[in-house]
């Protein structure tokens, strides 16, 4: 366990980040035609372009080594094998057991984990199974319309995204609905869609104790109840996703109603596990089954393709290239699929989570930057946005471009109008970022236009393009079930490889944490009439004034 910095390969990379720097990609390809070839990856229907990368042969090579030398093999047989790598939290990590599709035993402890996790997909099926055939019935003894998941961070951000992505696989039938925020706006404008003798509330929280969603499913059942009237009613109403039964049944609900997982369940990395009910309900277990077994596929390549074709590894790999050599900050993910609209959202907790650390496994502080900062939103709305700083800004900003090649949608002229004009666009994009335009080919196209030289002149530097920024392209044939699973587990296999290099621990999020202490302090001195004196000035004197405002 050491830090990567310590490594010969690592100054052997600084050494080459010198001599790569001032290549430009734009000759790389006029003087390799196989380029492309080289340096592009086909998985099944899933194809990787990296060649829009400021990489050689030589840079990928001195990357795998890296990967090498800082264990990335061993650690990964660690995480599959159940050890308990999240040392600060003493957990195992195993979310790649809830997607075994294999079945073949995982041990935690010297306990096979399979079949606890069999035991709660069946669960799953059942009920899920039950709510969308109307078997389940509302208290008044109408089926099940919405469902309310109500949960925050890892027990929102995956049902959701997934939800989002899926849904032209989603029951007609049922509405799904997500509350995360402690603004009473979020729940207050879901409950104006549900009628409470229809409604299913799914209280999602693996520890049961998060300030936001314990006060949001409180108020929900006071909403449920001033219709229902009778206590009774909330078995058929309420259902529990956590680790934490006690709490669950101190809520309120029947654990015969709870849906379990376990401790080496990262909270990000759960919609794979019981948090992963509304996705069932939703769009059938079945289909829930197809997401597990693309992530399960992921995890076989992943486990056991050499690092040079493995993806999760390449991406992490080219990702570390610009955040420690580059020292690019940011890192921005672009699906060009509607679908995908909370995948930048979901990726942001799994990767900024996890890699936001700034000491070691050893605890010392580390003079490395880790984690980039994620970003992005789904093409081609991002393009009309924020796409000029990508392109002529003075940051580098590494890109990831996912597509499906086939849309779920015919719509527009010929049925594919719409879907070619997003692929055109997604290839426009990556192709403008890579070449730039130079002021030559700048001025002749202002010639073109019959503009005169003065003009021509002001306007020259505004036109030019400086080219040369990195994105990868990932392109798959359609977004279902089993390839979204594949996406998923693909990114979060390259932000563990990412943190296995960086010597970190990418599981807990101690972080978090220091604010949920402050503003448990601060909740009751918002009503207690006195003057605040706790905190620093600027903290007491906005409290004081927010006192003074009568809330
Ligand atoms: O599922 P819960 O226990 O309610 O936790 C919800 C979220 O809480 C915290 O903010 C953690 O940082 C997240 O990792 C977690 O997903």
């Amino acid at each position: 366990m050491s830090n990567p910095t310590n490594l010969p390969v690592w100054q052997q990379l600084q050494r080459h980040f010198q001599d790569i720097f001032p290549l430009q990609m734009r000759d790389m390809f006029a003087q390799d035609d196989k380029r492309f070839e080289k340096f592009s990856l086909q998985w099944g229907d899933l194809l990787l372009d990296y060649s829009k990368h400021r990489i050689t042969a030589e840079t990928m090579s001195l990357l795998f080594t890296l990967a090498r030398e800082t264990d990335v093999e061993q650690w990964r047989e660690r995480m599959f094998s159940g050890e308990k790598i999240n040392f600060t939290e003493n957990r195992a990590v195993l979310h790649t057991a809830l997607r075994n599709r294999s079945n073949t035993p995982v041990l935690v402890d010297g306990k096979d984990v399979m079949p606890d996790v069999n035991r709660v997909l069946g669960q799953m099926r059942s009920f899920s199974e039950q709510v969308r055939s109307g078997d389940w019935k509302g208290y008044s003894g109408k089926r099940i319309t919405d469902i309310v998941n109500i949960g925050i961070g890892g027990s929102d951000l995956g049902p959701v995204m997934v939800c989002t992505a899926l849904k032209a696989y989603a029951s007609p039938e049922l509405n799904a609905h997500f509350v995360s925020n402690i603004d009473g706006a979020h729940l207050a404008q879901v409950l104006e869609k549900c009628q409470p003798d229809t409604t299913l509330f799914i209280v999602a929280s693996k520890t049961f104790t998060t300030q936001e969603t314990m006060t949001n499913a409180r108020s929900a059942r006071t909403w449920f109840l001033e219709a229902a009237g009778d206590e009774a009613h909330v078995a058929k109403h309420f259902v529990a996703l956590s680790t934490n039964a006690k709490a669950v049944s101190d809520f309120g609900i029947d654990t015969a109603n709870m849906f379990e997982f376990w401790d080496w369940v990262g909270g990000r990395y759960s919609l794979w596990s019981a948090i992963g009910l509304p996705i069932a309900i939703y769009i059938g277990m079945d289909n829930f089954e197809q997401l597990l077994e693309g992530g399960h596929e992921t995890d076989l390549h992943f486990r056991s393709a050499p690092l040079e074709q493995n993806l999760p590894v390449i991406m992490a790999m080219l990702g570390i290239w610009y955040n420690n050599f580059f020292e690019a900050e940011t890192h921005a993910i672009l699906p060009y699929d509607q679908g995908l609209s909370r995948f930048t959202a979901y990726l942001q907790q799994a990767d900024m989570e996890s890699n936001g650390k700034f000491v070691n496994r050893a605890g010392e502080r580390i003079n490395y930057t880790t984690g980039p900062i994620i970003w992005g939103e789904s093409g081609t709305n991002g393009q009309h946005a924020f796409y000029q700083l990508i392109h002529q800004g003075n940051k580098l900003i590494p890109c990831d471009f996912l597509m499906p090649l086939h849309s779920h949608y015919s719509i527009g002229k010929n049925g594919d109008e719409h879907h070619h004009i997003l692929i055109a666009n997604l290839l426009a994009q990556t192709r403008a970022l890579m070449q730039g335009k130079s002021a030559k080919e700048a001025k002749i196209e202002l010639e073109a236009q019959g503009l005169d030289h003065h003009t021509i002149m002001n306007l020259l530097p505004h036109r030019v393009f400086g080219g040369n920024r990195p994105t990868s392209t990932m392109l798959f044939d359609k977004l279902d079930p089993k390839t979204l699973g594949k996406l998923i587990a693909l990114y979060e296999h390259k932000i563990f490889v990412q943190g296995i290099v960086w010597n970190i621990n990418s599981f807990d999020q101690w972080g978090v944490e220091y604010g949920k202490q402050i503003a448990q302090k601060i909740l009751p001195q918002l009503t207690d009439g006195k003057l605040t004196c706790d905190y620093d000035e600027s903290t007491n004197k906005l409290i004081d004034y927010i006192k003074s405002q009568n809330i």
